[in-house]
């Protein structure tokens, strides 16, 4: 067995894809879970050196009494410091047996990890500092509420800062946008999962309700301008011109900063595509209420994480994988259909330019040179990476790709439906 950090994969290769056992360690204001994967060479395949393991079922109990060994090892090492700062001046035996200086109280003896302590439960939201784009009041704050309720949502102004105030210890989560049913994929949230090391631990949907907000007094007639996200501006652009409103359209970095971008500036010519609590936030009236140009408008948010969390298959999982596939006909087809054969439904597929080599040469005949675009393609699909089918689909999808990463294996969003408000 080896250890292996980060644990999904490293660079052009998966290595290691099934976590067997983890241990706890405490860092600046939490504690993390570090894991230990086990890297099977015996049944390796020739290629790579390894094999996708298929024996999750036998190694779980395997890692929860590992997890019990190693938590009780840290309590077992504190108690021994403990012991010898007050040896000289304690009584450790009375006859030849401990005496009760030597019994460990009841409540500092080592409990076993449970289940929840694995898991990105919503109750762990209490004490969790969580990073999100925006200022208060934007749907990202909602969103980072929902995944983590009490947490403390730290609002950060770029989507990069979320990133890093997880990486830098500052904030323990990032909730992040990645799409939304009516505007589409947030690209650049991709371009970063890619760029940074964090880890899908799990998604949230937010029925996104839109308000037209502006200062008190302030009459449709009035504005010439209306600011917003532009993801807000075009889950709202058919509306706008359904109510008559001759306005030009400005993007701004969050739909909560919007609203406070009129409060602070006074401004009374222009309006804000937000929400209702950013109205409450800084002072404004709400003009039209509920003006998504679909009463169904959703964003899909991801939770992100230094560490992976442990997949498991006693409720539904999505696994989140990018990959860049192989020169040859037919390449991205035979990728899709690992899947396929194996039953598993592809749930969003996403493709960006692939930046360290955006174009191929394909053809450079004497009719000219024929020039293909290169991409990253971002996949999520319904299963978990503790269910031998996904190993397995990852594992023929590998022999295929030149680039493989899996990004998160996470419980899907099984909240239910309630549209956004009509
Ligand atoms: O501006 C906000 O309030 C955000 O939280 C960002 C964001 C996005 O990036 O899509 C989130 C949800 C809505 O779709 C509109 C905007």
């Amino acid at each position: 067995m080896q250890a292996l950090t980060p644990p999904y994969s490293t660079g052009l290769c998966l290595k290691s894809l099934v976590p067997t056992s983890t241990s706890h360690k405490v860092g600046p204001g939490q504690l993390s879970v570090h894991y230990v994967y086990r890297f099977d060479s015996s049944n390796g395949n020739p290629n790579t050196g390894f094999h996708l393991g298929s024996q999750i079922g036998a190694n779980r109990a395997d890692w929860q009494s590992s997890c019990a060994i190693l938590a009780s090892k840290v309590v077992s090492q504190q108690e021994e410091k403990d012991k010898s700062r007050n040896k000289s001046d304690s009584i450790t035996t009375v006859n030849g047996h401990p005496s009760s200086m030597d019994l460990v109280p009841l409540d500092k003896i080592p409990k076993p990890l449970t289940i929840t302590d694995l898991s990105p439960s919503p109750t762990h939201g209490s004490n969790l500092r969580v990073a999100y784009q925006g200022v208060p009041g934007a749907y990202s704050e909602a969103a980072a509420g929902k995944a983590y309720p009490n947490c403390e949502a730290i609002p950060c102004d770029q989507f990069e800062v979320a990133f890093q105030a997880v990486e830098l210890w500052i904030a323990d989560r990032a909730v992040l946008p990645v799409e939304n049913s009516l505007g589409g994929s947030i690209h650049r949230n991709y371009d970063l999962l890619l760029r940074h090391r964090l880890h899908i631990v799990g998604e949230v949907q937010l029925p996104v309700h839109h308000c037209l907000l502006a200062l008190p007094g302030v009459r449709k007639e009035f504005l010439t301008r209306v600011i917003s996200h532009p993801q807000a501006l075009s889950q709202c652009e058919l509306t706008i011109t359904k109510l008559g409103l001759n306005v030009a359209r400005e993007a701004v970095d969050d739909t909560a900063g919007a609203a406070e971008f009129i409060a602070a500036n006074s401004l009374r010519d222009t309006a804000a595509i937000a929400s209702a609590r950013a109205a409450e936030l800084y002072g404004l009236d709400i003009l039209f209420d509920g003006i998504q140009d679909d009463s169904s408008n959703v964003t899909r948010f991801v939770m992100l994480a230094r560490e992976p969390i442990i997949p498991r298959t006693d409720r539904p999982f999505k696994t989140s994988i990018v990959f860049a596939h192989e020169k040859g006909t037919s390449v991205l087809f035979k990728v899709l259909s690992a899947f396929a054969f194996r039953n598993i439904s592809l749930t969003k597929i996403e493709s960006r330019p692939h930046r360290n080599m955006p174009i191929r040469i394909v053809d450079d005949a004497n009719v000219g040179t024929a020039k293909h675009f290169e991409y990253m393609f971002y996949v999520d699909f319904e299963a978990s990476m503790a269910e031998v089918r996904a190993q397995n689909a990852l594992a023929e999808v590998q022999e295929f790709t030149s680039f493989l990463r899996v990004l998160g294996s996470y419980p899907m969003d099984m909240t239910p439906w309630t549209p956004s408000r009509e």
